[in-house]
């Protein structure tokens, strides 16, 4: 019997994994989904055309970035549906404008013209009836000592140079955003509980936590 199965996974749940940059969730991505046998999704990092530029100059680039993660994760939304579910989710469209967009508005680094644009057509193709929410969001945290460290670690040059208050904004912006969010079912994670670099097979202990929280919020999906 695998996993799934075991712990009574439904074979079309999507899951969506969140947490601030750095967290480890494409890890987790990839662990949950050979542990379940799900297809991913990954958000577009080393083909963005708007990345590199964006953390060089947000201002001039922050509305371009927002648009056009916006329509990638709206694609693979699609792509979810069409399948007919059975994914693991590198990072919820919930973040984009409920942590970036707001966080660049707020600092002075998105125009009010631009925000409001953005929110306009985030809530016009997101918070409607006809939008799929995932049957659970997974959240990952920690203290950001650790994920700074772990941006370090995995070198990404234009994040390497960003400056530590960035991240740590970030931060505390994410504490607050999961308290308040009800889109969706959550699970909340702590990093330093797991270690699925070292112990691989740790995955097991959260495939279960995962298919408990599934079972008892299944009355939601019905
Ligand atoms: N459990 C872990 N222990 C130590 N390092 C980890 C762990 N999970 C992920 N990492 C490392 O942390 C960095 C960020 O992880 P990643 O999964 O890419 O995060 P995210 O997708 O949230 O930005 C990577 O270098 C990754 O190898
Ligand atoms: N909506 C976003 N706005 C700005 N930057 C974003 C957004 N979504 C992702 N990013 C950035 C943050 C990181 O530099 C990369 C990838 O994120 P990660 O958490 O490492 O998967 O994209």
């Amino acid at each position: 019997m695998n996993l799934r199965e075991k712990y009574n996974i439904p074979a079309n749940a999507v899951i969506t994994i969140a947490g601030t940059v750095g967290v480890g969730k494409s890890t987790m991505t990839k662990a949950l989904s050979q542990s379940l046998n799900f297809r991913t999704s990954y958000e577009k990092v080393d083909t963005n055309p708007y990345l590199d530029k964006f953390y060089d100059d947000f201002e001039k680039w922050s509305f371009h970035l927002q648009i056009y993660f916006l329509a990638e994760r709206f694609k693979e939304q699609k792509r979810i549906f069409e399948y007919g579910g059975g994914f693991i989710q590198d990072r919820s469209i919930y973040e984009d404008t409920g942590i970036f967009a707001k966080m660049h508005f707020d600092k002075g680094t998105m125009s009010p013209i631009d925000y409001e644009t953005y929110t306009n057509l985030f809530d016009a193709m997101v918070m409607t009836p006809y939008f799929p929410h995932p049957d659970l969001l997974v959240y990952l945290e920690g203290p950001i000592d650790d994920v700074i460290g772990r941006i370090q670690e995995r070198g990404r040059e234009m994040e390497q140079q960003t400056p530590h208050t960035y991240w740590q904004e970030m931060h505390g912006r994410y504490e607050n955003w999961i308290n308040n969010f009800n889109a969706c079912p959550v699970l909340r994670i702590d990093i330093n509980d797991y270690d699925l670099m070292k112990n691989p097979d740790q995955v097991e202990d959260i495939v279960a936590r995962i298919g408990y929280m599934l079972e008892q919020t299944s009355h939601l999906r019905k």
